[in-house]
């Protein structure tokens, strides 16, 4: 930018360029003390020049970094099992790092089992028509009830120790203990836990050094000493029969229910209990805000190194508005459809139906300029769920009018979602842009499960038993984000 003088010796014939040339020449008649005031100011112009110079190739350093930096948003209603499938993502691309948090999902995964203890403790005992419906194991269900309760109370103690430990609040009431606060049933709350994102409570319990005092572990083995204490009378309430009549009576399927493990209560409770991949994806914890997430790969090898930033964000409503900050450069966006949820209305709102409001939400997010460059991939996640319900006789035409009498299985059902979400892709698209889409179960990892792998605009749509099925939508996941990064690297040069 900045050019540079010519020497003193140059005359006045060349005033046409004179005019044109930065700075300018002196003028022929100029004193000693006019020469250096003018020497200084062309100092000073001359360090400004540079200055500017150096901004803008930050600038743009800054920006071809930005744009370089793989940044992913997962996007989806609340539950739809975003923080789900980001930890397919660390557990297949980054397994060596996602290793070190095993001893917080230990915590965290007890945690989901005491509280959906207690709160059905605090549910039944205040039910008088769950207390007399008690089970026939006992002569005298109140008295066994509040025998049950009593031997079970030292949960209360390990829910209030493994909250602090790992900066848990709840709902909306952070500080207060979730038992206080959820005295009446609601399912969707049931083990509703979230960690600030500022907390660190994954690095908290990392193996390697620094760790935490030992008043932290001391206090961690106390919460599982009484844990395996418990477990006898945990798993004889997870298997009473007042318990189970309760959750019938309330429609709660207990095996469908997010973060319920009364099915591996026994192991849970032990003492040695070790997490295993399933666990980890079967674990509730809400996630509260925005938070970022730097995977950095370890497998496949021509891939170790590079890094993917995602946000995961929190997805009830009231959380919402918070994502648009986050649409900014964005190479990938991950949109979660639990398509299970047609039979179910929002926590937040007992009035909207979840799969409406998942098309809505779709729509908006479909609709953004903001987005208009991002590669957009669906997932109709739950699809397991969606299935043992439609098994179970729940018809779909009865919450979703516009289904009429079409067949009530998974391939019409799941046929007719991935209709409506690729009409409104393509209605309210800013720009005519490519979109994948994969039916899911988040959950599963790696067991065999049912896949359908759909691609968008072609006719495409295959059903298949793959015994990898997550693994290998992740890696046509991980593909199609390889793409598009070469395609920005070309683009900018
Ligand atoms: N059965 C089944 N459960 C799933 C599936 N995907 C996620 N879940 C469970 O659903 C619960 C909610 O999943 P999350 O990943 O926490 O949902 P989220 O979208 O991150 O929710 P917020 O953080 O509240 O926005 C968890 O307990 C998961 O284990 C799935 O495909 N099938
Ligand atoms: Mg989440």
């Amino acid at each position: 930018m900045f050019v540079s003088r010519r020497t003193d010796t140059d005359t006045l014939n060349h005033k046409t360029q004179m005019t044109n040339t930065w700075p300018p020449y002196p003028p022929p008649d100029e004193t000693e003390l006019e020469k250096a005031v003018r020497l200084e100011e062309e100092k000073v112009a001359k360090r400004i020049s540079e200055e500017i110079d150096r901004q803008i190739e930050s600038d743009r350093q800054e920006l071809k970094s930005r744009r370089l930096k793989t940044k992913i948003l997962l996007l989806g209603q609340a539950e739809s099992g975003k923080s789900t499938l980001l930890k397919n993502f660390q557990i297949h691309f980054a397994p060596k790092a996602f290793n070190t948090e095993v001893e917080a999902w230990r915590a965290v995964i007890q945690l989901n089992l005491v509280r959906s203890v207690n709160v059905i403790l605090a549910y039944l005992s205040k039910t008088s028509a769950a207390a007399a419906a008690a089970s026939p194991r006992f002569s005298k269900p109140k008295d066994d009830l509040r025998w049950l309760k009593m031997r079970l109370a030292p949960l209360r103690q390990v829910e209030v120790i493994l909250n602090r430990l790992l900066g848990v609040h709840g709902d909306d009431s952070p500080g207060e203990s979730p038992v206080e606060v959820e005295m009446h049933w609601d399912s969707d709350k049931l083990s509703e836990v979230a960690v600030g994102s500022d907390f660190g409570w994954k690095t908290l319990m990392r193996t390697e050094k620094p760790r935490p005092t030992s008043r932290f572990w001391d206090d961690l083995d106390d919460a599982r000493r009484i844990l395996e204490a418990c477990r006898d009378d945990i798993v004889a309430m997870c298997e009473d029969k007042t318990v189970q009549h309760v959750l019938d009576e309330e429609g709660i399927r207990i095996l469908d229910e997010p973060g319920f493990f009364f099915d591996q209560a026994s192991r849970i409770c032990a003492m040695d209990y070790t997490p295993t991949a399933e666990d980890i994806l079967r674990a509730r914890l809400r996630t509260a805000g925005v938070e970022e997430h730097r995977l950095c790969m370890e497998s496949p090898p021509s891939e170790r190194g590079r890094e993917w930033i995602f946000y995961d964000v929190g997805g009830a409503r009231g959380q919402r508005a918070a994502w648009a900050a986050y649409f900014e450069d964005v190479s990938a966006v991950m949109f979660l459809c639990p398509i299970s949820g047609f039979d179910q209305v929002l926590g937040e709102d007992r009035t909207t139906n979840r799969l409406v409001d998942s098309l809505k939400l779709w729509k908006t997010i479909c609709s953004s300029k903001l987005l208009e460059n991002a590669t957009f991939i669906v997932f109709m996640n739950k699809s397991d769920i969606l299935e043992k319900k439609l098994k179970a006789g729940i018809r779909f035409a009865a919450h979703i009018e516009q289904y009429k009498d079409q067949p009530n299985d998974l391939e019409h059902v799941s046929m007719y979602i991935r209709r409506i979400l690729l009409a409104i892709y393509k209605e309210c698209s800013p720009k005519k842009r490519p979109i994948h889409a994969h039916m899911t179960c988040a959950t599963v990892g790696y067991a065999s499960s049912f896949s359908l792998t759909l691609t968008c605009f072609a006719q495409l749509f295959r059903t298949r038993q793959d015994t990898q099925m997550m693994s290998r939508v992740l890696c046509s996941v991980r593909d199609i984000i390889l793409m598009k990064a070469l395609e920005t690297t070309q683009l900018i040069g």
